[in-house]
C-alpha cells in the first residue's frame, strides 16, 4: 500500500498566506481496483489564482488545489503504460490513483531533451493563457506595441516572446532589475522595473510615447488605473489577472477606469484560459514548436522537494520567482 503526502489548507489565507495555514499529512491509497491507474506527482505547479481560488473553492482541511506533471508507476489499465507522464489537476500531493480519464498525456512528440515540467509553464497552462490573451483578446497585428507586466512570470515572459514573434514592439516591467535584464535578454525592447522607478506614467510614456495598442494586464490595481491612460485609440486591455489584489485583506479602493475606457472606446476583457481549452492541443503545439526552434526562451523557478510547496507558492507571490515556479517533488 502506498501512502501519499498531500498539503491540505489549515487555515483560510488573511493576507499574505503564512506557512501555518498549511498542514501536510499522510494519507494511506487503497490497492488499486481493474481500469486504475498510480501515478507519483514529478512537479508541482504553484501558480497565483490559488490564492483566490481557495477563498472561492475550498474550506478549511481540503487539499490544496493545483496541477502535476505525474508519471505512471502502477497500470491495472491496458490503455495507459506504467512510465508514461501525464499533466493532471490532482492538487498538492505526492501520489493518487485515476482512471485515466482526467489526465492530460504528454504529447507523444514531447523531446526527452526538454524538461516535462514546462508542460506546468511555457508549454501548459501559463504559456496558453498568453497564446488566447494575445491572439484572441487582444487580436494583436504586426508592428503594433505592446505592454504586459508581470513580464519575468509565466504568463507574462511568454506574452512578450509571443508579440515579438508576431512582429510586435514589446514592453514589460517587473519588480527586480534582474528580472528587466533578463526581460531585454529575451528580445523585450523596452523594460523597467515597476518598483523603483519614480513615476510609472513617466515610465510608460520613455517606453512608448505613442502609446500601447494592446495591455496584457497581469496585475490589476494602480498600475492598471495608470496604464489604461496611456492607451491608443481602439486598443485592446487583456484582464488576465490581478495579482496586486489577491492577498489584499482589505479591498483597495483603485480610481475608476471607465472614463478613458469610453473616451477611447476601448475593449476590456476578462478571459480564464480553461474557457479556450477548445484551442489547448493547437496552442500546445504551437508553442512548443517555437520552444524547439528558440524563439520562445523559458526559465524555471524550481524548488526541490514536496515539504517546500507552501514556501515555493508563498515566494511566487511575493515576487521570488523567474519565470515558472516549479517544485520538484
Ligand atoms: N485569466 C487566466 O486564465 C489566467 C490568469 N493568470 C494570472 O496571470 C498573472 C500572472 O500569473 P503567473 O504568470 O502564473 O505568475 P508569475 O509567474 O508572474 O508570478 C507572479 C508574479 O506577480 C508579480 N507580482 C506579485 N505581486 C505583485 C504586485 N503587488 N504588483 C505587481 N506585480 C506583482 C511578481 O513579479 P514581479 O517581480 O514582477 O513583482 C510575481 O513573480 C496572475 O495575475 C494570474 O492570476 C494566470 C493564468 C491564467
Ligand atoms: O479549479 C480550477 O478551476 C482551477 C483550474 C486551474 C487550471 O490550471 C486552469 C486555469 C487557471 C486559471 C487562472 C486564473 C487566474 O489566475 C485568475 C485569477 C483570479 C481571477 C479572480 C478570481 C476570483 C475568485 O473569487
Amino acid at each position: 500500500m502506498v501512502t501519499a503526502k498531500v498539503w491540505v489548507l489549515k487555515k483560510h489565507f488573511e493576507g499574505f498566506p503564512k506557512p501555518s495555514d498549511f498542514e501536510m499529512k499522510q494519507v494511506a491509497l487503497a490497492n488499486l481496483k481493474d481500469g486504475e491507474l498510480l501515478l507519483e506527482s514529478v512537479f508541482l505547479s504553484v501558480d497565483p489564482y490559488m490564492r483566490p481560488y481557495s477563498k472561492r473553492d475550498m474550506k478549511e482541511g481540503d487539499v490544496m488545489i493545483g496541477t502535476q506533471v505525474a508519471r505512471i508507476v502502477e497500470s491495472k489499465n491496458p490503455a495507459f503504460a506504467v512510465g508514461t507522464f501525464a499533466v493532471a489537476n490532482r492538487g498538492w500531493r505526492t501520489h493518487f490513483i485515476s482512471d485515466g480519464k482526467d489526465l492530460s498525456l504528454l504529447p507523444a512528440s514531447w523531446p526527452e531533451s526538454l524538461p516535462k515540467s514546462l508542460a506546468l509553464g511555457t508549454v501548459g497552462m501559463p504559456g496558453l493563457t498568453a497564446y488566447v490573451g494575445l491572439f484572441e483578446i487582444c487580436k494583436m497585428k504586426p508592428g503594433e506595441t505592446v505592454l504586459v507586466n508581470a513580464a519575468a512570470g509565466a504568463v507574462g515572459s511568454v506574452v512578450g516572446q509571443l508579440a515579438k514573434i508576431g512582429g510586435c514592439k514589446v514592453v514589460g516591467c517587473a519588480g527586480s532589475d534582474s528580472k528587466v535584464a533578463y526581460l531585454k535578454s529575451i528580445g523585450f525592447d523596452e523594460a523597467f522595473n515597476y518598483k523603483t522607478v519614480t513615476s510609472l506614467d513617466e515610465a510608460l510614456r520613455k517606453a512608448s510615447p505613442d502609446g500601447y495598442d494592446c495591455f496584457f494586464d497581469n496585475v490589476g490595481g494602480e498600475f492598471a488605473s495608470i496604464a489604461i491612460n496611456h492607451m491608443k485609440k481602439y486598443g485592446r486591455i487583456a484582464v488576465c489577472g490581478a495579482i496586486s489584489q489577491y492577498n489584499d485583506s482589505v479591498p483597495q479602493k483603485g480610481p475608476y477606469i471607465q472614463i478613458p475606457m469610453i473616451f477611447n472606446e476601448l475593449s476590456m476583457k476578462g478571459f480564464i484560459v480553461t474557457s479556450w481549452n477548445n484551442r489547448r492541443e493547437e496552442g500546445v503545439k504551437a508553442l512548443l514548436k517555437w520552444v524547439l526552434e528558440g524563439k520562445l526562451k523559458y526559465h524555471e523557478q524550481v524548488t526541490e522537494r514536496f515539504e517546500n510547496m507552501p514556501a515555493a507558492f508563498i515566494g511566487m507571490l511575493k515576487g521570488e520567482n523567474l519565470g515558472k515556479a516549479v517544485v520538484k517533488a
